[in-house]
This record gives C-alpha cells, structure tokens and sequence, in this order.
C-alpha cells in the first residue's frame, strides 16, 4: 500500500472547555499531531459546542493544526468566519452540500484552509467521490463511525467497508475516522486504510492520554508500513 502518513488528532470536544489553551498544549506535547474541533449549530445536530469566537481565542495560543469539523446546515456561512479565527482544516458534510460543494471547496481553498469532506453513517460512501476526484477536490474525507454529534459513542465496525473502498480507490488520500475511536477499535480502523484518527473520550479519559496517542499512531504505521 501507498503510504500516507498517520495524523492523531485528539477531539478537544472531550476536553475541559473551560482550559481549552492548556488542554490543546497538553495533548500536543503528548504528541498528537492535529487537534479535532467539532463545530456544531444546534440543528445539523442536535447539540452545540463551540465556533468560531473559541477558534480565534485557541488560536492566540496554539501554532498547532485546527483540523475543524463543522456539523452544520450551512457550511457556506462558516467559511470567512472560520478562515479568520484561524482554523487549518474545513472538513463539511456532503449531506449538506450537495447543491454547492464546487463552490464551497473553492472557497475554502481561497480562504486559506484545506477543505475535507465528511459523511454521516447512512450516507453511501458514493456520494464523495466526485468531490475527490473532482478538477478542484478535496483533500481529506471523514468517514463518520458513529451518529455526528455527542463523544463517548459505540464505534459502527460496518463503516470499515466505507473506509476499505475509498482507500482502494485512492491510494494517498487522508482518510479520517471520528467517533468511538480507541485502543480496542483502532486496529480495524488502520487495517481499513484510516490515516487520520480522531480520538475524544479514549484520549481524554485515560489515565495517561500520551499512551494513547502511541498506541493509536503505532497500529496506523504498523498497518501501513511504507509510511
Ligand atoms: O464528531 C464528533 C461527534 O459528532 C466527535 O469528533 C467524536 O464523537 C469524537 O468523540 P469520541 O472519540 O469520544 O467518540
Ligand atoms: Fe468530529
């Protein structure tokens, strides 16, 4: 297999919100590589994090990758917002973006950031591929294993097919998975093809979140040996 690199990227949802600046410093020195942000509207899903007036307080005090998950109606109206806060990654929700996501992708790119695109359990893994093989394409797609919108879900094994077929198709794409992720599911998500790993309540919640991340990096390379 074509390597691509592995990219651990613990969800600050199951952070404590109120020491955001230290958390996102703990993890990193922990060694993730990115850090997750969940952006929620209240209406795409139904709950609410955070957006983009955190994002720009974060960004005073971190260099690190924002890799930003926006679980929103509508995407369109984060962009500028997002760009300015500081955000690194856009990764929207085909769900939402059927109509415009030519339009969307070329705004994220011109706003500076990298656009990615993700996909709820129910939505067939067919619906992103023109957005990855498109003249103006994606960089990163993020196949959901559990229902967008609260940490510390089961992880769906059955999205793994999602997972095998996009990285059969392409061989150097990013491929993220979000939800349910941790020591006892990180091994058939590696062995699907994942590279980037998002990681909330396995991270958070153990006792020493550093072991984690190694272990989670460690079945990625193990799983992808030319990375
Ligand atoms: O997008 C998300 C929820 O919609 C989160 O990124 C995800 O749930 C991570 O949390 P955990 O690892 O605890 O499942
Ligand atoms: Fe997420």
């Amino acid at each position: 297999m074509v390597g691509v690199s592995p990219k651990i990227a613990p969800s600050m949802l199951s952070s404590d919100f109120a020491n955001l600046a230290g958390e996102a410093k703990r993890m990193i020195d922990l060694g993730a590589n990115w850090l997750h942000m969940d952006i929620m509207d209240g209406h795409f899903v139904p709950n609410l994090t955070i957006g983009a007036p955190v994002i720009e307080s974060l960004r005073k005090h971190t260099n690190a990758y924002l890799d930003c998950h926006l679980m929103v109606t509508n995407p369109m109206d984060y962009v500028d917002q997002m760009a300015k806060a500081g955000a690194s990654g856009f990764t929207f929700h085909v769900e939402v973006a059927k109509e415009n996501w030519q339009e969307l992708v070329e705004k994220i790119k011109s706003a500076g950031m990298r656009p990615g695109v993700a996909l709820k359990p129910g939505t067939p893994v067919e619906q992103v591929y023109p957005l990855v093989e498109g003249t103006n394409p994606v960089e990163m797609v993020l196949v959901m294993t559990v229902e967008p919108g609260f940490g510390g879900q089961k992880f769906m094994p059955n999205m793994m097919d999602k997972v095998r077929a996009l990285r059969n198709k392409y061989p150097t794409l990013d491929i993220e998975v979000d939800g349910g992720l941790g020591p006892s599911t990180i091994d058939a998500a590696a062995a699907a093809g994942a590279n980037c790993i998002v990681a909330g309540s396995s991270v958070f919640g153990a006792p020493e979140p550093g072991d984690v991340i190694s272990l989670l990096r460690a079945s990625v390379k193990k799983a992808q040996p030319s990375t």
